[in-house]
Order: C-alpha cells, then sequence, then structure tokens
C-alpha cells in the first residue's frame, strides 16, 4: 500500500500590498511571500472513501467534514484516501494553514494515485496557488497570479500569535484605501541579507491597520517584537493576527524566542528559518 508524507509550511506575507478591488469585491494584491521551515504534516492512504483526521497540538476547532481545505484538495483532485492531518500552525492566523495543508494534500494525493494536480486550484482559496508553487514568489492578482523570486536569502525570524482568530473578509472589509502602491517593477536584486530587510522596511502589509483596528493587541504583539533584541523588523502576515520578527541569527532569533515564550505565556511563539529550501 502506498503510504505518502507531505509537509505543508507556514506561508509568510513579507509584503502584502492592496493595489485593488475587483467587481466581485475581490482585493488585488501585491505580496511577496515566503515559506517556514515548520509546519503541519499529513500522511495520506489509499482508501475507497476520503476520511480525515486530525491531531497534533493545534488539533481543537479545526474542522474534520468537508469544510477542511483537506477534505477540499481530495475532491478537486478525484482521489479518494484517508488522511491524517497533523496540526501544527494556528488556523485563521494569517500563515494560510488551510491553504499550505491543501497544497500539500494535492501533492501527496498526485504522488500517491500516480495523477496530475489539476492547474486551476484557484477555487480552493486565494492562497492556495502560492501554497502549490512553494519557495519564495510574487503574488498578484487576487492570488492566481504567481512568479518565484530569485535572491531573497534564507531569514531567521520569530512567529508570533496572540491567540486572537482574525476572519479575512472582516480584515480586508476594514480598510480605508484599496488603491494602494504595488511593489517595484521589477523587483531589485538583494546583494545579501542585510540589503534584503533594509528593503523590506519601507514595504508594507496594508491589512495590518484594519487588523489592528479590530484587535489592538495585534500592536503590542508588533511592540514587543521590536523590543527584543537584535530584531529588524516586525510585520504581520496574511490578515493576521500572527506577526514575524526579523533577526540577523539563528541564535538572536532563538533567544528572542525564548523570552518571549517566557513573559508572554499565552502568546503561540515559535522561531523559524524562512526560505531555507
Ligand atoms: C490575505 C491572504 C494573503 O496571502 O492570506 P491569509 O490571511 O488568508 O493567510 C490571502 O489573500 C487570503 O487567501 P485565502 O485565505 O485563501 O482566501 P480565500 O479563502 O480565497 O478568501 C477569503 C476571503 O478573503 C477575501 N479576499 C481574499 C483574497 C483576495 N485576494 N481578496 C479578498 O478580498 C474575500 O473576502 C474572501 O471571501
Ligand atoms: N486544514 C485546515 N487548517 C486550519 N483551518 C482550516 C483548514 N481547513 C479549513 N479551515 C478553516 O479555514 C479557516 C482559515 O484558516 P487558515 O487557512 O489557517 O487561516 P488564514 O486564511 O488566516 O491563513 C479556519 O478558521 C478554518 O475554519
Amino acid at each position: 500500500m502506498t503510504v505518502v508524507e507531505g509537509f505543508a509550511p507556514a506561508k509568510i506575507n513579507l509584503t502584502l500590498h492592496v493595489t485593488g478591488r475587483r467587481g466581485d469585491g475581490y482585493h488585488l494584491l501585491d505580496s511577496l511571500v515566503v515559506f517556514a521551515d515548520f509546519g503541519d504534516r499529513i500522511t495520506v492512504r489509499p482508501a475507497t472513501a476520503t476520511r480525515l483526521t486530525v491531531t497534533g497540538p493545534m488539533a481543537p476547532g479545526v474542522p474534520v467534514d468537508a469544510g477542511n481545505l483537506v477534505v477540499k484538495a481530495a475532491a478537486l483532485i478525484g482521489v479518494t484516501a484517508d488522511i491524517t492531518l497533523e496540526k501544527h500552525l494556528p488556523a485563521a492566523a494569517g500563515i494560510g494553514g488551510g491553504s499550505s495543508d491543501g497544497a500539500a494534500t494535492l501533492r501527496a494525493l498526485a504522488e500517491m494515485a500516480g495523477v496530475t494536480v489539476p492547474r486551476d486550484v484557484l477555487s480552493l482559496g486565494a492562497d492556495v496557488p502560492v501554497c502549490l508553487a512553494g519557495g519564495a514568489a510574487r503574488m498578484r492578482g487576487i492570488g492566481e497570479d504567481v512568479t518565484p523570486v530569485a535572491g531573497v536569502p534564507p531569514l531567521y525570524a520569530v512567529l508570533v500569535n496572540p491567540g486572537v482568530a482574525l476572519a479575512t473578509p472582516a480584515v480586508f472589509a476594514g480598510l480605508t484605501t484599496r488603491d494602494n502602491p504595488a511593489m517595484p517593477n521589477p523587483l531589485p536584486t538583494w546583494p545579501d541579507a542585510a540589503a534584503f530587510v533594509s528593503w523590506l522596511g519601507p514595504q508594507r502589509n496594508d491589512l495590518q491597520a484594519p487588523a489592528i483596528a479590530a484587535e489592538p493587541v495585534i500592536a503590542e504583539v508588533l511592540e514587543t517584537l521590536l523590543d527584543t533584541p537584535g530584531c529588524q523588523l516586525a510585520r504581520m502576515s496574511g490578515s493576521g493576527a500572527t506577526c514575524f520578527g526579523l533577526y540577523d541569527s539563528a541564535e538572536c532569533a532563538s533567544a528572542a524566542a525564548g523570552r518571549l515564550a517566557q513573559d508572554r505565556p499565552g502568546w503561540w511563539v515559535m522561531a523559524t528559518r524562512l526560505n531555507a529550501a
């Protein structure tokens, strides 16, 4: 029996510029996306009907029915399987846990059944195409236009989620401006990690302000990250509430994570390497 395992890394929007809105209400984005070395794990086994079991420290509250993106992905690719999802990423957290799980399921089921992944996966969610591509990418349109970006260095980061779940549509609805500038085109080249992080500084996550308006604790997370020794940049990912801090070494990131975990026992804190693959 073919058993296939897959990894569904956290997705981090290093930038998230909202540049317009379509007639159907979806927003046009320009986002630089990378992936962490931390995430969920899935295992798929052939079965005559799809069955999902969710385990792991972040399993509570995650849907186990047809609402789970793992089950939706299996239906889209047309393969039935016994699927175990080991959940490590907080849900509704702006780090694309569900989308990354969906993309990992598509890859694993394609390998298990010897079929190809459908070309149009946008129906699963705007973040699924970028998660399926994997690696540093520029994401435009509403998420369907994904271009790999070369030259993004590996980054040492700390992810912090204060334990508030934010609904993505509500955060988009809180935007006060929707026609904001895109990132430069083409993107510059960065000689090293320091140049990359200083370029990142003036870029934005346009969803950060409406997310803070909905959950002011996000501002506290950003300030707390910036206060840790060696933090070069702190920003929210996606529609929040997870924020990332960037550091110039694994030691700095790990020391900051240790301190934050001690000082803020209610927050989810994780040191990770971004774009390490
Ligand atoms: C904001 C982002 C940035 O990467 O990340 P997350 O916060 O979800 O991690 C994504 O665009 C989210 O992608 P995803 O979570 O897959 O979105 P979907 O399920 O397709 O859409 C959820 C809702 O978000 C809004 N939405 C999403 C994408 C987009 N380009 N414009 C939107 O306005 C719509 O209200 C939509 O109904
Ligand atoms: N595999 C999954 N993991 C987590 N949440 C999921 C999954 N499948 C569907 N969901 C639903 O999707 C919602 C958004 O979750 P997630 O993709 O983690 O957030 P975000 O879009 O903020 O990155 C959750 O509230 C949950 O109800």
